[in-house]
């Protein structure tokens, strides 16, 4: 079996608020494979961000874990100290954005950032040498070496893309957190960055959590997919199977409602209802309000997760 680098056990996120608490992730239970590429999908408000945030303890105030467990090759970063939390961040998980201009400072030379990114984690290393291991990250990102004398704005949205991930991966991290990457890029630049993506896995040895709503991205890039809805995860397994054959009543829901061009008057299937509030959630499964398969059991109790041929699914019917 292959070994997993990162195993989120029973996981609740929350923001305390001044109405209550925003309860943002629900009992979260999710395994990342080594050197697999998994998409995290689900709808604005699910909790994807807030999931990726916590695996590196970087939640936005006033955000906490409030249980559960994440152990990245077995040690819990929940519990981890501040400064062993400050090495496993670029050292051994790295997290890039879709607005590379958030991560890179306008007003400095790409060199100067990537050496300051490198000596702020190891200040043994020389400038020279600081200089001569960005190159060789560039270079395998596709990038002349010469581009790292330039400033942030003298390069295109897809270029500034890239050397985002450079500094990204420039301390040779094991585990790379995309969230919506390409949301800023228009589909020519974006193709080449999902080309990028996978070439990148193979050469620096990646395991990818790919956060975004574009399932098409996922369906491309993606081997496994977990899908979460208000919170909780509906449903993990491999891609083809999963999109072939949905199994969680809200996923099959999400799948019809993408229009199919194939068919000429496209058939729009809208799912009914609206996302819950985080801060009053419905009792049970969260999605009990909205599905057209429910039981009563659904209005009481969260489902465990249920494995069928493989996909794990957090829905009664499957008991
Ligand atoms: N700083 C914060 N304070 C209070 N609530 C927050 C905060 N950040 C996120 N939330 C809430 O947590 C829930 C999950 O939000 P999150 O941004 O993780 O979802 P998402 O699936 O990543 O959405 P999107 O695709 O729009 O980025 C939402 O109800 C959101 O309002």
């Amino acid at each position: 079996m292959t070994e997993s680098i990162l195993d989120i056990q029973n996981l609740n996120i929350e923001y305390p608020i001044y109405i209550g608490t925003v309860r943002a992730g629900e009992n979260i239970s999710l395994s990342l494979k080594k050197g697999e590429v998994m998409g995290l999908v689900g709808e604005s408000g699910s909790g994807k961000s807030t999931l990726g945030f916590s695996i590196l303890r970087m939640l936005k105030t006033p955000g906490r874990i409030a249980a559960g467990q994440i152990l990245y090759h077995g040690r819990d970063i929940v519990t981890m100290s501040e400064q062993d939390i400050l090495k496993l961040r670029g050292n051994n998980i790295s997290m890039i954005f879709q607005d590379p201009l958030t991560s890179l400072n306008p007003l400095f030379r790409i060199d100067k950032q990537f050496i300051e990114t490198i000596r702020t984690h190891d200040k043994t290393v020389t400038k020279k040498a600081a200089l001569e291991r960005s190159a060789e990250v560039l270079k395998k990102l596709g990038i002349a070496p010469s581009r790292l004398h330039e400033y942030p704005h003298q390069m295109s949205g897809g270029m500034r893309q890239r050397i985002m991930i450079g500094m990204g991966l420039i301390l040779n991290p094991d585990l790379l957190i995309a969230d919506e990457p390409t949301t800023a890029l228009d589909v020519i630049v974006e193709a080449q960055f999902l080309d990028l993506l996978n070439v990148l896995r193979q050469q620096f040895d990646l395991t990818i959590l790919l956060i975004t709503h574009n399932l098409g991205i996922v369906a491309q890039l993606a081997d496994r997919v977990t899908v979460m809805y208000a919170g909780m995860i509906a449903e993990t397994g491999d891609v083809e199977t999963l999109f072939a054959n949905p199994l969680h009543p809200y996923t099959q829901g999400l799948l019809a409602s993408i229009p199919n061009i194939k068919l000429e008057q496209p058939k729009l299937v809208t799912m009914p209802g609206q996302t819950p509030d985080l801060v009053n959630p419905p009792p049970g499964c969260r999605f009990h309000p909205r599905c057209p398969k429910s039981l009563g059991i659904c209005r009481q109790e969260m489902p465990p997760m249920f494995t069928q041929n493989g996909t794990q699914v957090t829905c009664w019917l499957y008991q």
